[in-house]
């Protein structure tokens, strides 16, 4: 395997980046030359159909070694514990669920073998919904890569540094960031221990930054922290095997070549990384516990205004200063449904049982909120100023309710007394 150096990023969201890892690489004021430089050929990657309005249109420019076009037939490939919208394992279930941490595996096993789907909703192919995944993985991807077709991968670490060696560029990332692979974009995982994390395979439109309405021109996640790797490639000529997720299933064939050959690229349609011990929290400064909206780093919208596809909100270290406010939060019910993880230390609504690498569902409109050590403890404190600090959590709050693939609600690791966390509250006094 060739191991990349120290990765380097160019900043900003979705912008119009130019990188190129071989000087001359890249076509001036053109894309298409009749004979592109050092005989590279030149592919468009469109993330998003050519006649969509400019401030979504999305595609880039790949200058490579070898055109992608260069390979033998796919065939099916182990689904492993890979499962995609439509999600038609289980019916529909509205309790809720809860698991324990997934356990790292006990085999040799690389990113993809170790990706399990939790639930989802939508379809792949309609370009609505999600899915949802955790991977665990021991050992790096050697002489394979993978992409989806079905959708962009938000990748949330949760355990281990690791790199995503992608066709664009080498991006590494551990607990505290978020990744992006954009639809299509080919990549392979490294590491140098075990790792874990989450996903949110988004069906639909692309993860774009919220509007910030009356919050102003700054604040939340700024668009300069945004990086995007520099154009990086190898070239190797061992048989290669390209593993896609397409309409739900995993394919794969071999190139007799690696795939991460691109020279040059330029375009705004990329991965990038983002750190969330960057995001500019904004919370109350007077009382009341606001809704956990003003906590969303990216947004999928859906053709309903402000009614996502999906959320990807975070839970970071914050201050709380609320006054005569039950500052965790509150008892809810949702029309949207919250899938969550925990990335390191303990979420205020959840005293106990809510580990990091485990996960939470709260689907449409089932009653949640706080557990009830962490009532008793909210109710009875001193509202100083208090800092929550050392933890990290996040939630995929999605307009389509989660269904839950097999394996999910079948899991030992599922907690099936999720539900005592709320029994035994004292009945209100009226009387
Ligand atoms: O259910 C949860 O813990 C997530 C959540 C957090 C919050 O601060 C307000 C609403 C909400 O759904
Ligand atoms: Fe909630």
């Amino acid at each position: 395997m060739t191991r990349s150096n120290a990765p380097a990023y160019q900043s900003g969201f979705a912008n119009h980046f130019a990188t190129e890892a071989v000087e001359g690489a890249l076509p001036v004021g053109r894309n298409s030359p009749q004979r592109p430089a050092l005989g590279l050929y030149a592919e468009q990657l469109s993330g998003a159909a050519f006649t969509a309005p400019r401030d979504h249109n999305l595609r880039s420019w790949l200058y490579r070694l070898r055109p992608s076009a260069q390979h033998g037939p796919y065939q099916p490939f182990d689904q492993g514990r890979v499962r995609s919208g439509p999600f038609t394992e289980t019916p529909p279930n509205p309790n809720r669920m809860r698991w324990d941490p997934l356990p790292m595996p006990d085999q040799p096993t690389d990113w993809v073998e170790g990706l399990t789907t939790y639930g989802g909703n939508g379809d792949a192919d309609s370009g609505a919904g999600v899915g949802i995944h955790l991977y665990v993985a021991n050992r790096s991807m050697v002489d394979r890569v993978f992409y989806s077709a079905d959708g962009e991968l938000l990748i949330v670490p949760q355990q281990g540094v690791q790199r995503f060696v992608t066709e664009m560029g080498v991006i590494e990332a551990g607990p505290g960031h978020v990744v992006v692979i954009p639809r299509g974009v080919r990549f392979r995982v490294e590491v140098d221990g075990e790792v874990r994390g989450y996903v949110c395979e988004n069906y639909g439109a692309p993860f774009r930054l919220p509007d910030l309405g009356p919050i102003g021109s700054n604040g939340l996640a700024n668009p300069r922290d945004f990086e995007t790797p520099v154009a990086w490639f190898e070239d190797v000529d061992r048989p290669t095997q390209c593993v896609q997720k397409y309409g739900g299933q995993l394919w794969a064939t071999t190139f007799d070549h690696s795939p991460l050959d691109v020279v040059g690229w330029h375009g705004n349609y990329a991965p990038y990384r983002y750190d969330t011990a960057r995001f500019n929290t904004i919370g109350t400064v007077s009382y009341d516990h606001p809704d956990p909206s003003i906590f969303t780093v990216l947004t999928s919208p859906s053709d309903t205004p402000g009614t996502a596809n999906c959320d990807f909100v975070i839970f970071p270290p914050r201050w709380m200063v609320a006054e005569d406010t039950f500052r965790p939060p509150w008892f809810h019910r949702n029309v949207m449904s919250e899938f969550m993880g925990l990335i390191f230390g303990e979420y205020d609504a959840k005293a106990g049982g809510f580990a990091p690498g485990g996960a939470s569902l709260h689907n449409r409109m089932s009653g949640h909120g706080p557990d009830q050590a962490s009532w008793n403890g909210a109710t009875k404190a001193d509202l100083k100023p208090m800092k929550i600090e050392n933890t990290l959590a996040f939630m995929f709050e999605t307009r389509m309710p989660i269904r839950t693939t097999a394996w999910a609600e079948t899991t030992p690791l599922m907690q099936l007394d999720y539900d005592d966390c709320w029994t035994g509250f004292e009945k209100g006094r009226v009387g």
